[in-house]
């Protein structure tokens, strides 16, 4: 039997999302939003382009969440963008309400899934999304820091003509103004940056990165990235899936990994058919502990407001 994913959300990042799963031609796509008719429509102009790709992907489009049910994966991408002058917490709580009531839906039609949180902020949603589903946490991941290090990486590899496929990076910690971009373990074909960026360029990209989400909001004016998120989450899938076991950095709920409790963190992670297999403790200096913990308590921050 073909495997099913199901996607929450059928904007920008949910609808692009299907789009690349079809053509990965490994499983039946449904495609669920409230707005009457328009998850219907964009499945079967998604469904139409089969013939000319090639793939044999069913994509549907639904208004109810029935046409989920027993899904392999459900990603939930529903809920607002930011617009220019935002930050991603600025969303917490419309955001919250969502994700809250969708997880529930989620998991009546399918217990036996594995969650892909995407809805800003991301963080504090893969909380909400966990504390609502009553799952293990292996089967509740937040997607962030795929796109945080493709974006690392994509600046890395312009710096030094090389080609992107040649450039590993980590982010760690939260998907907010405080993530930590690991520039001492970034390398272009094993060679570290240090011995090819200055020190002054490394903390511009470093920053560029950071800033990465907003400088994109800036640029479209009315929302925000999604051609990059949803390649992200394709990664994610895939590597479950396929049961790849690839390593990534995703958000996870840590209890006690990097002297972190009870509390969603972008970390490097290993996803394999069980979700999260395992988290990956890399050896951090004192100085990147540090923002990693800074990090962390800005998404405490937020778990806090929401009364969790
Ligand atoms: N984690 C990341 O790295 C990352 C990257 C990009 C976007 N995002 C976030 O993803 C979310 C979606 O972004 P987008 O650009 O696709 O926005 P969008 O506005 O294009 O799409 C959101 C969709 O959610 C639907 N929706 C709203 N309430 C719903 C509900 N209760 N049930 C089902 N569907 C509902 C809307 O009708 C809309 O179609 C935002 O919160 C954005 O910030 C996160
Ligand atoms: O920046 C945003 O609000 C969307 C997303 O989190 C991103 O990083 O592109």
């Amino acid at each position: 039997m073909r495997s099913k994913i199901s996607v929450i959300g059928a904007g920008f990042v949910g609808s692009t999302l299907v789009q690349r799963l079809a053509e990965r031609d490994y499983a039946d796509v449904v495609m669920f939003d409230i707005v009457p008719n328009m998850p219907q429509g964009k499945a079967l102009d998604i469904l139409e382009a089969g013939p000319v790709i090639g793939y044999d992907s069913l994509v549907t489009g639904t208004n109810d969440y029935a046409d989920t049910a027993n899904s392999d994966i459900v990603v939930i991408t529903s809920g607002f963008p930011r617009k220019p002058g935002m930050t991603r917490d600025d969303l917490l709580k419309k955001n919250q309400e969502i994700v809250s009531q969708v997880t529930e839906q989620v998991v009546k039609n399918s217990p036996n899934c594995i969650i892909i949180v995407v809805t800003n902020p991301l963080d504090a949603m893969a909380q909400i999304a966990l504390h609502t589903s009553g799952f293990p946490r292996e089967r509740v991941i937040g997607m962030a820091g795929v796109l945080d290090t493709a974006r690392f990486r994509t600046f890395i590899a312009q710096e030094v003509g090389a080609s992107v496929r040649d450039v590993q990076a980590y982010v760690l910690g939260g998907h907010g103004d405080t993530m930590v971009p690991l520039a001492r373990m970034c390398t272009v074909a094993g060679v570290p940056i240090s011995q090819l960026i200055s020190a002054q360029r490394i903390e511009e990209i470093v920053q560029r990165t950071r800033d990465g989400g907003a400088e994109i909001v800036k640029l479209l004016g009315t929302g925000s990235a999604y051609f990059a998120p949803s390649a992200s989450v394709l990664q994610m899938v895939d590597s479950i899936l396929l049961d790849k076991k690839m390593i990534m950095p995703c958000a996870v709920y840590l209890q006690g990994e990097y002297g972190i409790n009870n509390l969603y963190v972008g970390v490097p992670a290993q996803l394999g058919a069980r979700g999260v297999e395992k988290v990956i403790e890399v050896t951090l200096s004192a100085e990147e502990q540090a923002l990693l913990n800074k990090s962390a308590s800005a998404v405490q921050e937020l778990v806090k407001v929401m009364g969790l």
